[in-house]
């Protein structure tokens, strides 16, 4: 019989190791052939347990079902929680939703760091009302006390960065940092790439650029970063209709609110570790509901 439910360790014994995560794959070496064995599924798609259900107290929607002291082994291997640095030029509300996504548990992550250009952004001052950390990115004449791409590559690896999420950030990230980090940076575009993209391509432009051309689609694109403007591989979009009367500012609102769907679902899969690449270089993600499936 299969159970939803959260492990917990009911046994006294200290030397086994605490399991009670629904993040974890547990593997329980059966103590001796007369414990009973069932899968129990854990609401993680790869977490599949061997749960000693003599053994372990199981909790489905906070009602014990199974009860028990646990005795025997336990080894584990864990997907560990990810380490986010979020690069940010402006209002930060992709930020926003991220953020407030780890905090209720949709991503499995933290961000730990935030990089701008520009210290007075809205997704600055929203960190630091967070108590993220926030370090300014590149070196300019307006930004004096920037890091170079050097000491920024550093700074990322003392905070022991697994993902760079590009959410609004308006610099081109250079060649070091996408080496240092190599299909680990993420960022979110508001067009159909490859349509209305590339240096020039931000903002309202994106947006007035698709009114003007009479497209009658738009959305969100969120990509692998590479060394050029908006040409790295694709990793999810959405789609929005453009309406026939849309001014760029009602089709930037639609946009944006895909992207804060998006964006935190595909920050989940990253997480989660849940990207698959096909064998032409293109990343697919794994569904969270349904292990067999890749979109
Ligand atoms: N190496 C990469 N760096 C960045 C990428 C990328 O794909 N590869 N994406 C951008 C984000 N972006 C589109 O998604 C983007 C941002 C800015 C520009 C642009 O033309 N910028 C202007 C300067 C704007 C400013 O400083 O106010 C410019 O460079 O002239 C195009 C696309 C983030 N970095
Ligand atoms: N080419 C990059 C680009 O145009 N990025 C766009 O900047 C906005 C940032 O909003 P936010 O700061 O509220 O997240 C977002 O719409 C994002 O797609």
């Amino acid at each position: 019989m299969e159970a939803q439910c959260s492990l917990y360790r009911v046994c006294p014994n200290p030397s086994v190791p605490l399991i009670r995560s629904p993040n974890h794959l547990l593997l329980l070496k059966l103590p001796s052939p007369n414990y009973s064995r069932s899968i129990v599924r854990t609401n993680h798609p790869y977490s599949h347990s061997v749960c000693l259900r003599e053994n372990i107290a199981c909790r489905k929607n906070g009602q014990m079902i199974v009860n028990a002291s646990l005795e025997g082994e336990v080894s584990r291997s864990v997907i560990r929680k990810k380490k986010l640095a979020v690069f940010v030029s402006g209002g930060g509300s992709n930020f926003r939703s991220i953020h407030e996504a780890s905090l209720e548990g949709l991503i499995y992550g933290e961000t730990v760091v935030v990089v701008t250009n520009r210290s007075g952004c809205g997704g600055a001052e929203y960190a630091r009302t967070k108590n993220v950390p926030v370090i300014l990115f590149p070196k300019t004449k307006d930004e004096p006390h920037g890091l170079s791409a050097s000491e920024l590559v550093a700074t990322l690896g003392n905070f022991e960065i697994d993902f760079i999420i590009l959410a609004g950030y308006l610099k081109l990230i250079p060649l070091e940092l996408i080496q240092a980090y190599s299909k680990s940076i993420v960022n979110i575009h508001p067009s159909l790439l490859p349509a209305f993209g590339g240096k020039g391509y931000y903002g309202m432009k994106v947006h007035k650029a698709v009114i003007d051309s009479g497209a009658r689609f738009s959305g969100p694109t969120i990509h692998l970063v590479d060394e050029h403007f908006d040409t790295g591989r694709i990793l999810a979009q959405r789609v929005v209709p453009v309406l026939a009367n849309d001014a760029a500012e009602d089709l930037a609102a639609r946009v944006l609110k895909e992207e804060h769907r998006l964006y935190v679902e595909v920050v989940a899969a990253l997480c989660d570790e849940r990207i698959v690449w096909r064998a032409d270089g293109v990343p697919l993600i794994r569904s969270k509901e349904n292990p067999n499936e890749l979109y």
